[in-house]
């Protein structure tokens, strides 16, 4: 089933676009927006949290567009899980997970924190008497509080060690909740999300089920970046340093630093079947092999 689908959208700031002419369906098990600094993820996941109206298309919730649809339930059907620093310093931690539950359910706040893996004690506490690891499971028990369907993550354990992210990691895939999970790191999606979508300078360029753009990308960025990304367990993907992409000014945006480039990549590629997956690469077939 598609809780949220972007049809045809192209985002941006002010007069310039950032995400171009995007289609892509949030369905069931999972899905991830991949791609490095700049590819327009986070613009995406602000759209389909309805903090940025389309400059073209729609976003799609249900059978209504969010212009449409009754942004009360919305806004308790989809939750962001922002980053841990997005926490108010001055508040104590059980009025912050309070803040999400009507007044007759604030005894809840004890069970939402266990519900993260937290002592309920840790209530009483700051944001910064806890750990950066705790800090982020209150951010989730947050988000839970108004029983979301759909959980909207940005880059949700970037900030953590590799060992606090793998635990982080498991919670969410514990949690019955359904997730868009944002991130530049391929180990992250390979957990959380049976779909994934690749953006390269705000483009879609590989679609398909996660496990497949892992084993055999049909595209070359995706190929680059599984291949650059460490697992979990290895090295912490900052220490990697990130460049904004700069996409070629026409033809196919990933020409200029792509490995297989030739004439025909003048040519916009448009994004095309591959047999259970898609991928925008007039070269896909050498890929895949
Ligand atoms: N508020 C804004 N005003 C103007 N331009 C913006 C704004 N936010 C983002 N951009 C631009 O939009 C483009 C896409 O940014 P976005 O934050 O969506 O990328 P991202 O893939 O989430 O990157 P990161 O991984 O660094 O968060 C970038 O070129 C960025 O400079």
């Amino acid at each position: 089933m598609t809780m949220l689908r972007a049809e045809r959208v192209t985002l941006g700031y002010g007069r310039r676009a950032v995400v171009h002419d995007v289609t892509l369906d949030i369905t069931e098990g999972g899905v991830g927006l991949i791609g490095e600094s700049g590819s327009g993820k986070t613009t995406l996941a602000r759209a389909f949290l309805g903090l940025l109206t389309p400059m073209s298309g729609n976003i799609w919730y249900g059978d209504q567009t969010l212009k449409k649809a009754d942004l009360r339930k919305f806004r308790k059907d989809v939750q962001p899980v922002f980053q841990a620093e997005a926490l108010d310093p001055r508040m104590r931690i059980g009025t912050s997970i309070a803040e999400g539950l009507p007044r007759s359910a604030r005894s809840r706040v004890g069970e939402l924190l266990e519900q993260v893996g937290l002592d309920p004690d840790l209530a009483a506490r700051r944001p910064h008497q806890l750990s950066g690891g705790q800090r982020q499971r209150v951010v989730i028990a947050r988000a839970l509080a108004v029983g979301p369907r759909l959980l909207i993550l940005d880059e949700p354990t970037s900030a953590l060690d590799v060992t606090v992210q793998a635990r982080i990691l498991d919670l969410l895939a514990s949690l019955d909740t359904e997730r868009l999970l944002i991130t530049h790191n391929l180990a992250v999606v390979e957990r959380l999300c049976r779909t994934s979508h690749v953006l390269f300078a705000g483009r879609v360029v590989e679609s398909g089920p996660t496990a497949d753009l892992l084993a055999a990308p049909a595209h070359p960025y995706t190929k680059a970046l599984r291949d650059a990304v460490p697992r979990l367990g290895g090295a912490p993907p900052e220490a990697r340093g990130r460049t904004e992409a700069v996409p070629a000014p026409s033809g196919c945006p990933y020409r200029l630093r792509c490995p297989l480039a030739a004439p025909e990549c003048e040519r916009p590629p448009a994004l095309r079947d591959l047999g259970g997956r898609q991928a925008a690469c007039h070269r896909a077939e050498e890929v895949l092999t």
